[in-house]
């Protein structure tokens, strides 16, 4: 049972044969992608308030000490994104981080906010006005926070990490899969596009990898939003030693995946955490969001590799490499997925058309 199912409605039977046929997949089993695709992004950690603890993360500040981004940081970061070519202003911070903290309470009301969630509406705008399409990632949210900024972005994601009860997500306010599983099938009602994905070698085991993939399936089942799913090792950082995955898990994971998620799903790695270049056989076609000018704050000792590098990987895979939007192709022309608002962005702006017809 996933914990949290019961209580956020999304219980989900596994079927047993499933879950053994992708326990019993191997590399050899999947097909390599014939393209591997990347978008050019800056990195908006809009708050280092987070209302979770989960152990293996740097990115959160205790509330004495939490910041908040003001809308002409913001501003000033997503023109320096514009400029330097990039197509998604990343927005990805602490979950519900006015929760608990009474400084981001009281620094949000000084600007005319009652919750983050109309703030990031606001900063949102702001990446539309100059040119950036948003990609939200704040974690969980309700029906009504996800509403409040849905026609704001290209696409929005939330990390499945895994449906197991993993220590790592123990304490008194913790990440429930069940929570997790609501937020990712709140997106499908409402046509989100949506990114999502699951952490490797956070006390989860085989089966709870195969299950996790499944949760994501089912969903994308019903809904078809999910548009890509990251594959993600976990890296050890100041705060904690957590062991990164061996290069043969993360083979058979990403195996796994690719074997479990249908074709227009895209499989993802992040090419400044995994062993890429021995992954590509294993049926990953997407690098995610690299940017040319922010570093990835969550973890920030890992450094974006150079888009020449993405070439020479790419190169040493034998298949093309292609930029992308923050939003996949098949969405871009149905107004029950891409609002009238973001649409307009990317039909008026040069770049984006070029990108999309490359
Ligand atoms: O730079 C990062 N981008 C992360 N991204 C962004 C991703 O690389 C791109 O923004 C998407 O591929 C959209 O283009 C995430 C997006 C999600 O929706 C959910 C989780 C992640 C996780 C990361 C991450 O750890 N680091
Ligand atoms: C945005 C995403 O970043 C991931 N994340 C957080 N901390 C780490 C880490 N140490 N290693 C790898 N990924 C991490 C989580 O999966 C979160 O959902
Ligand atoms: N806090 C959110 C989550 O874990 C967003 C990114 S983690 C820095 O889903
Ligand atoms: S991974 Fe996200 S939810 Fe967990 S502590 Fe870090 S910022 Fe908070």
């Amino acid at each position: 049972m996933i914990p949290g199912a019961d209580e956020y409605d999304v219980a989900i039977t596994f079927d047993e044969t499933e879950v053994r046929r992708l326990l019993s997949v191997e590399p050899a089993d999947v097909d390599a992608a014939d393209e591997l695709t990347f978008a050019k992004n800056v990195f908006v950690p809009l708050t280092t308030a987070c209302r979770y603890t989960c152990t293996y993360c740097t990115y959160f500040d205790a509330p004495g000490e939490a910041s908040l981004l003001s809308p002409e940081e913001v501003r000033d970061i997503v023109r320096t994104g514009a400029d330097a070519g990039c197509t998604e202003a990343l927005f990805t911070f602490g979950d519900d981080p006015d929760d608990r903290y009474d400084r981001i309470h009281h620094q949000l009301a000084e600007w005319g906010h009652d919750s983050i969630h109309t703030y990031l509406r606001e900063v949102c705008e702001i990446a539309l006005e100059e040119g950036l399409l948003p990609h939200s990632n704040p974690g969980d949210q309700t029906r009504e926070q996800m509403e409040l900024v849905a026609d704001v972005n290209a696409s929005m994601g939330v990390m499945l990490e895994t449906t197991a009860d993993v220590d790592a997500h123990a304490g008194p306010r913790v990440k429930n899969p069940g929570q997790r599983l609501h937020t990712i099938r709140t997106a499908g009602e409402l046509g989100v596009p949506f990114t999502t994905g699951i952490l490797v070698g956070i006390g989860e085991d085989w089966r709870d990898r195969a299950e996790s993939l499944l949760a994501i399936r089912e969903m994308h089942e019903r809904y078809g939003h999910v548009q890509e799913v990251i594959v993600q090792n976990v890296v050890p950082n100041e705060r904690s030693s957590y062991e990164r995955p061996s290069v043969e898990t993360m083979r058979r994971v990403v195996a796994m995946a690719r074997a479990c998620l249908p074709e227009e799903v895209s499989v993802q790695v992040p090419p400044n955490l995994s062993p890429t270049r021995d992954l590509l056989d294993c049926g990953v076609d997407d690098l995610g969001g690299v940017s040319p000018i922010t570093d990835d704050h969550i973890n920030p000792e890992y450094k974006w590799p150079a888009l020449q590098e993405l070439e020479d990987i790419a190169d040493e895979a034998g298949v093309p490499l292609r930029e992308r939007l923050p939003v996949y192709r098949r969405f871009l022309d149905d107004e029950s997925w891409v609002s009238e608002r973001v649409r307009r962005t990317i039909e008026t702006d040069g770049r984006y058309r070029a990108v999309v017809d490359d």
